[in-house]
């Protein structure tokens, strides 16, 4: 519970008003009962009007601060839970957004959404329900206890003996709760990673007629779901008739051994009526325990799954290196690198290779040799094993993250666009970038014909997902953002795959020209695209099996040569 300190100094003068005002409220409910007993024992049976009519009017002006107290109270609880839980998801989503690699392969994003989502709507109303009764409970509770003990000692026994009781009830159905509460939340996050898949690839799942297969699997979770939810209600559906029934039985025990005092002229009947409403009392405050300890139980259970975000790895920080030059040499000095989440695999091995600044590098090799990897690496996603990278000449490790991302610009394989103007998202990485540079980096990317024939041109709508783009668009539009940031290093990783090879040849072409002293690497599973570069690096299963110019690797790989032939055609027609 130690997530809930910070916000707790932040709203402590509050909490402590709010705090007041239900001790407050809680000494206007112990009165109660006393001053009922005054107007028994000393108005009604003395037959005297004006002493009803005094302790009457005492009772509604206690009723009427009561309630007053009750407003305060409950206003002030909500402002400051409902200001924890924006804190509280605002820090949530700063976290995430600064997750390493490893912790978002790790935490799903439908198990991210729950916490951020449920969890925190159920850390939300525990703060709200401290405020409101939790404070409330324990104090009428024990206040009623004193004041009843002091009506009647021996009525007291009974009521010891079905408090006792009801508090073993409790601490039974509380330990019995957590661990199927805690199932409750995992099968939401397994629920909404569902629902989540399901609305990305929603034309994929309708044009594989999958619909069925989609369907049975969310009926699957959301079955699983229903059970573990009635199986955590099922813990409160048995323990609170057995705790009313405790309760009756109580109070018709007081009700007896009352009678019997009574006859014996032990005690009056206003202090029995008393005696009754105090223990009337104290077990609605159980019964307001018994909510408390299962909001704690269900609260606890949010609280380590948020707890979990809050620990999670963050992005490597590093040293305080600055970049100098204009563009980047980059170095793998036998670098190694197997993913956390992986096989143990190796996806890079003992690789080495040198790419100059201002030099066009093309990462060539079949799916899943590492050329993505490569990316993540220099964009530090991830940290190598073994072995380092270089960037002018000083490790990676001793620039700052923010330093290295800020140096380079990628165009990642998977094509991501956000909803907005096409301008916006081109000028994604600097909003105040001119328009001439926006609209430079589009014609560079070959993205301007499309662009314009749009109805608004550069201030056209990109929807949710870019539905309203072809892959082809949304490659290009990708690349101009990458090009029109000012970096030292671009990476285009597979970036052109959708575009044919006479915009593929003009885009490369291009992207010289948009700034020439730019190291660039160009990955791709085209050997047309490969050739053009200062140099080729060709990987297969996450080691190196050539580097050098298309002459060079023509000559000395195999693994190269088998692409080209298989690409381009015969050797004996080729020209190295
Ligand atoms: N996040 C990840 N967690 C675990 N393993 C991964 C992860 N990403 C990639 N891998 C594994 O690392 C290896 C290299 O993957 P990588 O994506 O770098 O290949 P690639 O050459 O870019 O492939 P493609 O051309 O298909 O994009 C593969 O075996 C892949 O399964």
């Amino acid at each position: 519970m130690n997530i809930y300190k910070r916000y707790f100094r932040k709203y402590r003068v509050l909490f402590f008003t709010a705090t007041t005002f239900v001790f407050l409220e809680s000494m206007a409910d112990l009165l109660q009962p006393t001053i009922m007993a005054r107007i028994i024992d000393e108005g009604v049976r003395e037959k005297s009007v004006e002493t009803v009519i005094g302790y009457g009017l005492l009772m509604l002006f206690i009723t009427f601060l009561g309630a007053v107290f009750a407003t305060v109270r409950n206003i002030l609880a909500s402002k400051v839970s409902q200001g924890f839980g924006k804190d509280l998801r605002a820090d949530l989503f700063e976290k995430i957004m600064n997750f390493s690699e490893s912790s978002a392969d790790r935490m799903e994003s439908g198990s991210l959404i729950t916490r951020m989502t449920n969890d925190t709507a159920q850390a939300v109303q525990f703060v709200n329900g401290m405020m409101r009764i939790f404070f409330k409970a324990p104090v009428t509770g024990i206040g009623s206890m004193i004041l009843a003990a002091a009506l009647s000692p021996k009525l007291s026994i009974i009521l010891f003996f079905v408090v006792s009781l009801v508090a073993v009830l409790i601490y039974i159905s509380m330990k019995m709760s957590y661990e199927r509460f805690a199932k409750v939340q995992y099968a939401i996050d397994k629920l909404n990673l569902v629902i989540q898949e399901y609305l990305l690839g929603i034309r994929l799942v309708k044009a594989f007629g999958r619909q069925n297969f989609e369907e049975e699997k969310f009926a699957k979770s959301n079955e699983d779901l229903e059970k573990k939810g009635i199986r955590s209600q099922l813990v409160i559906a048995y323990f609170a008739p057995v705790l009313s029934l405790v309760v009756s039985l109580g109070i018709a025990l007081v009700l007896y051994a009352g009678s019997i005092l009574f006859v014996r002229q032990e005690i009056e009947v206003g202090k029995v009526a008393a005696f009754i409403s105090y223990m009337t009392q104290i077990l609605t405050s159980i019964i307001m325990i018994t909510n408390i300890f299962t909001t704690f139980v269900r609260t606890k259970a949010s609280t380590e799954r948020i707890h979990e975000i809050f620990v999670a790895e963050e992005d490597a920080e590093g040293g305080t290196k600055e970049f100098s030059s204009e563009a980047m040499s980059v170095v793998f000095e036998n670098l190694s690198f197997s993913y956390p989440s992986g096989s143990g695999l190796y996806a890079l091995e003992n690789l080495s290779f040198c790419l100059n600044a201002g030099e066009t590098l093309a990462v060539i090799g079949p799916t899943g040799s590492g050329k993505s990897t490569l990316v993540w690496l220099l964009l530090r996603f991830y940290e190598g094993k073994e072995g380092r990278i270089l960037l002018d000449g000083i490790d990676i490790r001793d620039y700052t993250v923010e330093q290295v991302r800020n140096a380079v610009s990628v165009s990642s394989q998977k094509t991501m666009l956000f909803s907005g103007s096409i301008h916006e998202n081109i000028a994604w990485s600097t909003p105040e970038m001119s328009p001439d540079r926006v609209e430079r980096a589009a014609r560079a990317a070959q993205a301007e014909d499309f662009i314009l024939s749009m109805k608004e041109g550069y201030e056209s709508s990109i929807y949710q997902g870019a539905v309203n783009l072809s892959g082809g668009q949304k490659q290009r539009v990708s690349i101009a953002r990458a090009l029109a940031k000012e970096s030292k290093l671009l990476i285009l990783d597979d970036s052109t795959s959708a575009l044919d090879a006479v915009t593929d040849r003009k885009v490369r072409e291009a992207i010289k020209e948009f700034k020439p002293r730019r190291t660039t690497i160009l990955i791709t599973q085209r050997i047309g695209t490969a050739m053009g570069a200062d140099k080729i690096l060709v990987l297969s299963q996450g080691k190196m099996e050539g580097f050098g110019t298309h002459g060079d690797l023509m000559k000395n790989s195999s693994t190269y040569r088998d692409l080209y032939v298989s690409q381009i055609g015969e050797l004996d027609k080729v020209v190295i």
